[in-house]
């Protein structure tokens, strides 16, 4: 489980980019948050593995503020995929997923062996593993985003607008893909995006942030959908308009 506890994140020119944000991720579930361009997505996202330091507030993992752990070994224990897919280029497909678990001390043969079969669990040909990130369409190149994550099998997957890159058809495919490995997987996930169709797809919560990194609604896509909080959300979520993707 993961706890904001009245997180704010002012930056030293003074933006107040997340303010007093006080939210739950329930171990296993997939916490989404939503909301347009500069609401504070990714300052939030990354005060879990500490790449980035709130200005006052707290996170707590499992009951345990993470002040207190080494910044460096709370980074490698949580799995990070980002727009970009962020894969190292002069690195193979294979080599990219198996970096974090050879950093932990895994011998270098056991975790190449590892990462053909979460090339394999992320609909990927082990095959590719041979390849170099560049010699993949996108849509591949996030799936291997997704395998390095999940290297070393950590408890919490941090998703940084990790479809955004796509095009529609793709970024469909992902996220059936993404369902269907948190169905088998139990993460606990946290989800940036400003898409809500995405938002509503994937989450058991969405967190909607409003500008200025201020919450405007914690809920199910279906409590959200009938129940929005006030006009922000409303419009933010075009109220009315059918949804094909509510679970
Ligand atoms: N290092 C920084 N220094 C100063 N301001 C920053 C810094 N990083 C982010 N910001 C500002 O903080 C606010 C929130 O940024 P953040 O990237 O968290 O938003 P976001 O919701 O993830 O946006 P996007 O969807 O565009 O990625 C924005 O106004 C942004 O310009």
């Amino acid at each position: 489980m993961i706890e904001f506890d009245a997180v704010s994140k002012v930056y030293p020119d003074g933006t107040t980019a997340v303010s007093e944000v006080t939210l739950t991720v329930p171990s296993h579930k997939t916490v989404v948050l939503l909301g347009s361009s500069g609401s504070g997505k990714t300052t939030l996202l990354r005060m879990v593995n500490r790449m980035v330091e709130p200005t006052s507030g707290r996170v707590l993992i499992d009951g345990a503020d993470i002040r207190d752990r080494n910044a460096v070994h709370l980074r490698r224990s949580i799995g990070y995929v980002m727009q970009s897919g962020g894969l190292l280029p002069h690195r193979t497909v294979t080599d990219n997923v198996a970096t974090v678990p050879v950093l932990n001390g895994t011998s270098r043969r056991s975790a190449r062996k590892e990462a053909a079969g979460l090339l394999e669990r992320v609909g990927l040909d082990p095959a590719l593993g041979k390849r170099y990130p560049h010699q993949l369409s996108g849509g591949q190149q996030q799936r291997v985003g997704v395998a390095r994550a999940l290297a070393g099998d950590p408890n919490i997957l941090l998703m940084d607008e990790p479809f955004g890159a796509v095009d529609p058809v793709v970024r469909r495919d992902l996220q059936d893909e993404l369902l269907r490995l948190q169905s088998q997987l139990g993460k606990t996930i946290v989800f940036v995006t400003h898409d809500v169709d995405e938002a509503f797809l994937l989450a058991d919560t969405v967190a909607l942030l409003k500008p200025g990194g201020v919450l405007a609604q914690v809920g199910t896509p279906t409590e959200i959908v009938e129940h929005p909080a006030d006009d922000f959300v409303a419009e933010f979520i075009d109220a009315g308009r059918p949804r094909s993707v509510l679970r």
